[in-house]
């Protein structure tokens, strides 16, 4: 029996972006609110009832926030062009490896836009 827990966080960044379309607004520096889910899907250890305690995801994800949070997303190294896409994997790579093999899903989204990426990853994740 497999359970998938989760922990959402978010993060104020700012970024510019080279579009093909609406490009004069995204070539500009501006900034969003960008929400995050990990999700990590195990066997729950019947000694605890949890897959993993959550206090140790949100401390993972913490580490992982700081390196997004109120920073120029351009200037992240590893990111590449800052996407939702793009964000997911850099999310899933700089998971803690006690949490990075677990991992099953990443989201990113924009709630002011309505817009988001999912990445799904591999029962027995290595990072993409
Ligand atoms: N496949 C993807 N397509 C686009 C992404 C993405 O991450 N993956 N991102 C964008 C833009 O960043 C997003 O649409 C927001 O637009 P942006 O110019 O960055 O910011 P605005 O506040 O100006 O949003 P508007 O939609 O222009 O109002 C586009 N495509
Ligand atoms: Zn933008």
């Amino acid at each position: 029996m497999q359970h998938t827990i989760s922990q959402r966080f978010f993060f104020d960044a700012a970024h510019t972006l080279r579009r093909e379309i609406e490009a004069e607004g995204s070539r500009r520096v501006h900034g969003h609110t960008y929400h995050a889910e990990v999700a990590l899907t195990g066997a729950c250890d019947p000694a605890t009832g949890m897959v993993l305690d959550l206090g140790l995801l949100r401390q993972g994800l913490e580490r992982v926030r700081a390196q997004l949070d109120h920073h120029m997303l351009d200037d992240v190294p590893g990111l590449g062009p800052p996407t939702l896409e793009n964000l997911c994997v850099f999310i899933a790579r700089a998971l803690p490896d006690e949490l990075r093999w677990r991992a099953s899903r990443v989201r990113v989204w924009r709630e002011a836009l309505g817009d988001g990426c999912t990445l799904d990853l591999p029962a027995s994740t290595q990072a993409p």
